[in-house]
C-alpha cells in the first residue's frame, strides 16, 4: 500500500481518491477548506494554504508520503524539487507540477524550446504594459492570469476600451501571488480538443480517444468523447503532446488541449493531471476513465491497452447565486433515463457559475456524437440547484 498526499480536493480529486481507494491506497486529501469533495471519501484530510510552503513542508513532514499527487494548479510548487530529492515522488514530475502552476513556464517551454504552434503571445505586469502588449498581438485577444484555472480572470479583448476592464478583472481573479497576464492572439479554431496522454515508468506514452468540448467563460460546459478529428490533425496533436509530456517528465495522465484551425493544430495549455472535459470517461466511455489511468501509471501498474467501448458525453450542472448548503431537485428524472448517470460534487457552498456536478451520457459508437451531447445538455437542464 502506498501513502499518497493530494493537494486539492475538487471533484477530479474526489474521483481519483475513489479509484485509489478501489485498489487499498492510503490517501491524505488536503485544500484550503475543509470537507472539500476528495476529503470526504479520504482516510484523513489537512486544511492549510497550499500556497505557503512552510505550511507544505509541514505537512510532508507529518505524513511523509511516497507521492504527492497536485490536483490544483495554485500551490508552491517550487518546494517539489525538494520533495523530490528526498525520495518522494511528485506526480507526474516536480517539473511538471511547477511549470504548469504558471501559464508563462509551459507556453515558453513549448512555443520556445519546442517550438509548438501556439497562438502569438505576449505578457504584462500593468495595465499599461497591457496596452502595449495588445497593440502587438492585436485585438481581439485573450487576457488571463499567469495563475489562474477554470477560466477565472479570463476575458476577450475586443475593443481598447476593454483593456483596462481585462487588466482589472484579470487582477482579481488571479489565484496565486503572482500579479502578471498573458495575451493571446484570440485563435479562430472550428473547434477544441483534450487529447488525454498517460505517460508511464516503461517510457511508453498512451493517448486516449480525442475529447471535444464547448467552453463558456473559460470554463467547460459540455465534453463528449470520441470527437472527430482527422487523422493528420490526431497525428499532430500526439506528436506535440508527445514532446511535451516527455519535456516535462514523469508518469502521470496529461490533459493536453489543442485548438483545430484548417491551417493545423495549435497547442494550448496542459494538466498534468486528470481534466475537467475528461471527466466524459466517467460515463463508461473507455476501458479504464482518466483516473484509473493517472493511479496506474503512478503506481507503476501495467496498462495493457486502452480502448474506447462507447460514445459519451457529460455537461456541468452549475450554481446561480452564493449560498451554504444547496440542494439538489430533478434527480430523479434523470435517475429515470436510459444510458444516463450523473454525479454530485459534494460541494458545501456554492457561487454564480460554481461547478456542483456533472450529467453523463453514453450510448454505443455508431450514434451520432451530437445526439449524446444533447442528451447529455438536455439532462442536465432537469437538475436545479437550490440556494
Ligand atoms: N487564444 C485563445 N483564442 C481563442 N480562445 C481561447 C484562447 N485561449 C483560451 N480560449 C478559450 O478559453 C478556454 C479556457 O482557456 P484556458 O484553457 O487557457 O483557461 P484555463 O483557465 O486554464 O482553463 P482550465 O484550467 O479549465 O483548463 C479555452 O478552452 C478556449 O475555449
Ligand atoms: N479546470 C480545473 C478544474 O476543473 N479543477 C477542479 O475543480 C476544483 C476546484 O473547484 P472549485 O473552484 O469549485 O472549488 C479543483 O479542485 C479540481 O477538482
Ligand atoms: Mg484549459
Amino acid at each position: 500500500m502506498s501513502k499518497i498526499l493530494l493537494l486539492g480536493s475538487g471533484e477530479l480529486g474526489k474521483e481519483f481518491v475513489i479509484a485509489a481507494q478501489r485498489i487499498g491506497q492510503y490517501i491524505i486529501a488536503v485544500d484550503n477548506y475543509a470537507n472539500a469533495p476528495a476529503m470526504q471519501v479520504a482516510h484523513e484530510f489537512e486544511v492549510i494554504n497550499m500556497l505557503d510552503g512552510s505550511e507544505l513542508d509541514r505537512i510532508v513532514a507529518k505524513h511523509k508520503p511516497d507521492f504527492i499527487v497536485p490536483e490544483i494548479e495554485a500551490i508552491r510548487t517550487e518546494r517539489f524539487y525538494d520533495y523530490e530529492k528526498q525520495g518522494i515522488t511528485v506526480v507526474p514530475s516536480a517539473k511538471a507540477a511547477n511549470f504548469t502552476m504558471n501559464r508563462k513556464a509551459i507556453r515558453d517551454l513549448a512555443a520556445k524550446d519546442l517550438g509548438l504552434r501556439t497562438a502569438n503571445y505576449r505578457y504584462a505586469t500593468t495595465a499599461d504594459e497591457l496596452q502595449k502588449a495588445v497593440e502587438e498581438v492585436g485585438i481581439p485577444c485573450v487576457v488571463k492570469p499567469l495563475m489562474s484555472s477554470s477560466g477565472k480572470g479570463q476575458s476577450t479583448i475586443k475593443t481598447q476600451e476593454d483593456i483596462v476592464k481585462a487588466w482589472n478583472y484579470s487582477v482579481e481573479g488571479s489565484r496565486g501571488d503572482v500579479v502578471e497576464v498573458i495575451v493571446e492572439a484570440f485563435v479562430n479554431f472550428y473547434s477544441e480538443i483534450t487529447l488525454l496522454t498517460v505517460t508511464q515508468k516503461n517510457n511508453q506514452t498512451l493517448f486516449c480517444a480525442p475529447i471535444g468540448h464547448r467552453q463558456e467563460r473559460g470554463d467547460y460546459q459540455e465534453s463528449w468523447q470520441p470527437a472527430k478529428v482527422s487523422d493528420k490533425d490526431l497525428v499532430e496533436a500526439q506528436e506535440m503532446a508527445r514532446k511535451v509530456t516527455e519535456a516535462l517528465g514523469g508518469a502521470g495522465l496529461f490533459g493536453v488541449e489543442f485548438f483545430l484551425k484548417d491551417e493545423g493544430v495549435y497547442f494550448s495549455e496542459l494538466s498534468p493531471r486528470p481534466h475537467d472535459t475528461g471527466m466524459v470517461t466517467l460515463a463508461g466511455t473507455q476501458n479504464f476513465n482518466e483516473f484509473e489511468l493517472h493511479l496506474r501509471a503512478i503506481l507503476s501498474l501495467p496498462i495493457f491497452e486502452i480502448t474506447l467501448e462507447k460514445a459519451g458525453a457529460s455537461a456541468v450542472i452549475l450554481a446561480t447565486e452564493n449560498s451554504n448548503n444547496p440542494t439538489f431537485t430533478g434527480i430523479e428524472k434523470v435517475a429515470s433515463l436510459p444510458k444516463t448517470d450523473f454525479r454530485i460534487f459534494g460541494k458545501a457552498s456554492s457561487r454564480p457559475y460554481r461547478r456542483m456536478g456533472v450529467v453523463l451520457t453514453n450510448d454505443s459508437l455508431e450514434t451520432p456524437i451530437e445526439e449524446i451531447v444533447e442528451q447529455a445538455k438536455e439532462t442536465a437542464k432537469l437538475i436545479t440547484v437550490n440556494h
